[in-house]
């Protein structure tokens, strides 16, 4: 076992084309139950660098290791599963199922996580539990993803996150679509539910306002060396 949730080593990243953006990380860790904020100018390669934790995509060099396992060392299959076992996402746009229900979509990735799913013994009961820990009408559950406002939207990608108590959350840019009132009441429960489970936290933002809530606020321009794309 380890305490520190996520540590990064030596990364170095160029997206493919002969004068494409790259990104040198020396280093960057997160600790259990450390909230961290990355601000960084839009192209400085915040989202380049949760693709790398989350291992969707690979460094040409470095270590990545999420609760002590060096992500890419690993089969894409097994990376797939730390993923899904380790990491909560929250992505700008939601990125919730038009299809499912609200129960489908908070479900979801307990079905590619057994140990994320074992932490829960009903759940059904605990997407429940959540919803309503994040402030979303009753008999929510139900209801088409569509029919549901941007808040509330939001919130249901954060019971997702949640579900099943990954060590790790990732947001990107979560607040971007809410207004200022909104942003603060997802802040709060965002905040409430991570610190009950002792849960990591690093959120991408332009916002530097949002800074007093975190342990640590990071900026790309110093934890990177970054190489921009010439047009
Ligand atoms: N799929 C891709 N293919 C090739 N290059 C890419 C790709 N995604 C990003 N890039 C390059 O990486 C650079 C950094 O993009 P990235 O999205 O990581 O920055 P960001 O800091 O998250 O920006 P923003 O704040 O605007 O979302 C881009 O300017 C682009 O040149």
């Amino acid at each position: 076992m380890t305490d520190t949730t996520l540590e990064i080593t030596d990364v170095a990243y160029r997206w493919p084309g002969r004068a494409g953006f790259s990104l040198v990380i020396p280093r960057l860790s997160v600790a259990q139950g450390e909230s961290v904020l990355l601000l960084g100018e839009s192209g400085s390669g915040k989202t380049t660098l949760l693709s790398l934790i989350c291992g969707t995509i690979l460094p040409d060099r470095g270590r990545v290791c999420i609760s002590g396992t060096d992500i890419t060392t690993v089969s894409g299959g097994a990376r797939d599963k730390i993923r899904a076992e380790q990491i909560g996402v929250i992505f700008q746009q939601f990125n919730l199922l038009p299809f499912g229900s609200v129960m489908d979509n908070i479900l979801l990735p307990l079905r590619f996580a057994p140990t994320r799913r074992k932490r829960v013994s009903d759940a059904q009961a605990e997407a429940s539990q959540l919803c309503y820990a994040l402030g979303l009408p009753a008999g929510v559950t139900d209801a088409k993803t569509t029919a549901l406002s941007v808040g509330q939207q939001q919130r249901v990608a954060v019971a997702r996150a949640l579900i099943g108590q990954p060590p790790l959350i990732i947001a990107d840019e979560p607040t971007s679509a809410l207004d200022a009132n909104s942003q603060t009441a997802f802040l709060d429960v965002l905040f409430a539910q991570i610190a009950t489970h002792n849960t990591s936290l690093l959120m991408v933002s332009h916002d530097p306002r949002l800074g007093a809530r975190f342990d640590r606020i990071i900026r790309m321009e110093d934890i990177a060396q970054i190489k921009r794309a010439v047009a």
